[in-house]
């Protein structure tokens, strides 16, 4: 069973393994999309198969749409490479249920799948021609937070972006430079109008592509490389930038997945870790569970994708159910079990919930700490939310997750997943930051996961964080069994502590900065001291 649009010809021998195939011509349905392309998405990764890939398939299935989509990798053209190209861009999603049961399906909703790259001639004109296309009502995004970012992690302007913002949209070379390019296409062609929507975990995720693309047509038209009407188009209702949250838990491709897969008989299952470090295969596996609510602003229309299972609502909803979910019920709580995951030596999520104290950890850090300070959206209830969270979906013992690939930009995380609670008690008058007991507990497990030791005294590896060469070495003059006094500690990790872009506060102005590195120091005592310290503290 070969995962190509010739091996899956044997119809039969697929559906008598349980896969569910595509219920739609798919010659056809590419033509379709080639010719009138109307959703492009930026971050071909594991995300983007499981979720909207098969969001399209399932409405293909159900003749709610004609068309599929178009993919672009603009970061990491391996994935396009290694994993689109050898299956015709069909892609194997296996969802995973709390029962242990797993669905297999076939998705080849993806029609095209194309690198952005300036240097690949044709790919690149191929990706204009579709920016020039009237059909196209949106492009979403992937790409994580840091593929928003212009500048690098001490704030300094990064050299591709400073290059770009001279040379102009011919050949940008940065992931930005390359989007605002083929906005300027779309500019260019009669000022199409068009709905950019970015799908990434970070606050005001719209703001974010905002911001990045505003900055490039600024510095075109200072630069005489673009009109200034371009930054009007930019800053007009003929693009939006709207405002999304997001929610699957999409675990990097699992061995057992894999397994199970090679089992039935599909071949070249091999996953890759590329040079970018993407974890892909031929497969995603990821959660039942999904949501995806997005601001309804669509300057060139959409069309009807609620029958896809998709919301749309207005900015104040998706802001309340974003924070509801990136800001307490959901992603603080990974990260916590992300953190001590590492340094408790986990590979799994699921098992760290059979953790006494970690499950606690979660709970308090959840119902206690965050959840009085968090506004019910109205479409879904953060109580129920946070139940599932912690009953059903953390603790399914078939979803192959792991604190390592949830430590993945820590850096860039904290400030939104907990720097927002905070804040909400420092504004509350009713509240006092004091009465936060196990948020700068996490603040001070990450300094001590910084050490790259865990608790048994075994070296581990750091997930990747743009930040690493900046706060490792504030942490490196800490050894396991060597406590500081508290003066010592402070002077060391001070310009960390104070920077707001980490923790979204500076910790010193609402008094946390103490606190953290009291705790930290417990952790440091020496081999088991982390387990005490929560044992201590929950
Ligand atoms: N995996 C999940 O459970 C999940 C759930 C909800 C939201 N998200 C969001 O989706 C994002 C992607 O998750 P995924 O599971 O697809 O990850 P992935 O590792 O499979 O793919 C990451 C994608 O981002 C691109 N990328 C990485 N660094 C980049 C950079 N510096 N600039 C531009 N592009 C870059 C990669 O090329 C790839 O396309 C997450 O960062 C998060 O914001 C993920
Ligand atoms: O994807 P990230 O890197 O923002 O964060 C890791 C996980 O917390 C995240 O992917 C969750 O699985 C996801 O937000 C669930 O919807």
């Amino acid at each position: 069973m070969k995962l190509t649009l010739e091996g899956i010809q044997n119809r039969k021998e697929w559906e008598e393994k349980g896969y569910s195939l595509p219920q739609y011509d798919i010659a056809e349905m590419r033509k379709a999309t080639k010719e009138n392309p109307f959703w492009i998405h930026f971050g071909a990764g594991n995300l983007f198969r499981a979720f909207h890939a098969n969001v399209v398939q399932n409405m293909l299935n159900n003749k709610d749409l004609d068309r599929g989509l178009v993919v672009a990798e603009g970061f990491d053209y391996e994935i396009i490479e290694k994993m689109y190209a050898p299956h015709d861009n069909l892609g194997i999603v296996a969802t995973l249920k709390a029962d242990g049961t797993i669905d297999k399906t076939v998705v080849a909703s993806v029609a095209e799948s194309l690198p952005l790259d300036s240097n690949n001639e044709s790919a690149y004109a191929r990706l204009k021609e579709i920016f020039t296309n009237k059909s196209l009502q949106m492009a979403t995004f992937t790409i994580t937070e840091k593929g928003y970012s212009l500048v690098n992690g001490k704030g300094e302007q990064l050299p591709d972006i400073t290059g770009d913002f001279v040379d102009g949209p011919e050949k940008p070379a940065s992931y930005m430079g390359k989007v605002t390019s083929l906005l300027y296409a779309r500019f260019k062609a009669g000022e199409l109008p068009i709905a950019m929507v970015s799908t990434d975990n970070c606050s005001h995720n719209g703001d974010k592509l905002y911001a990045a693309i505003l900055a490039f047509a600024k510095a075109w038209a200072e630069n005489g490389k673009a009109e200034k009407e371009f930054v009007e188009y930019i800053d007009s209702n003929k693009v939006s930038f709207t405002w999304s949250m997001i929610d699957k838990i999409t675990p990097r491709p699992d061995a057992s997945v894999e397994k199970n897969l090679l089992n039935d008989g599909v071949e070249e299952l091999d996953p890759v870790i590329t040079s970018k470090n993407t974890y892909v295969a031929p497969f995603v596996n990821a959660e039942e569970t999904e949501y995806l609510v997005i601001e309804d602003n669509f300057p060139n229309g959409r069309l009807d994708l609620t029958k896809g299972g998709l919301m749309f609502t207005d900015r104040d909803t998706v802001d309340k159910v974003e924070k509801m979910k990136v800001c307490t019920c959901l992603n603080p709580l990974h990260t916590c079990l992300a953190i001590f995951g590492c340094v408790l030596g986990y590979n799994k999520i699921s098992d760290e919930m059979k953790d006494e104290e970690l499950v606690k950890l979660v709970e308090t850090v959840g119902y206690k700490e965050g959840l009085p300070v968090v506004v019910n959206p109205g479409i879904l209830d953060p109580k129920e939310f946070i139940d599932t969270v912690l009953k059903v979906r953390v603790p399914n013992p078939f979803m192959p997750d792991t604190p390592q690939r949830i430590a993945t930009d820590t850096s860039q995380k904290l400030a939104i997943r907990f720097g927002e609670t905070i804040k909400a008690y420092a504004s509350a008058d009713n509240r006092n930051v004091a009465d936060l007991k196990l948020i700068p507990l996490v603040f001070a497990g990450w300094l001590r996961y910084l050490m790259a030791v865990d608790d048994a005294g075994n070296a581990f590896e750091l997930s990747p964080d743009p930040l690493l060469d900046t706060v490792c070495p504030y942490i490196e003059g800490f050894k396991l069994g060597e406590t500081k006094d508290a003066t010592e500690i402070e002077a060391t990790l001070k310009p960390v502590l104070e920077n707001d872009k980490i923790f979204g506060v500076n910790l010193y102005e609402v008094d946390m900065a103490e606190k953290v590195c009291g705790y930290f120091n417990e952790m440091l005592a020496g081999v088991g001291s982390v387990r005490s310290t929560l044992k201590k503290y929950l």
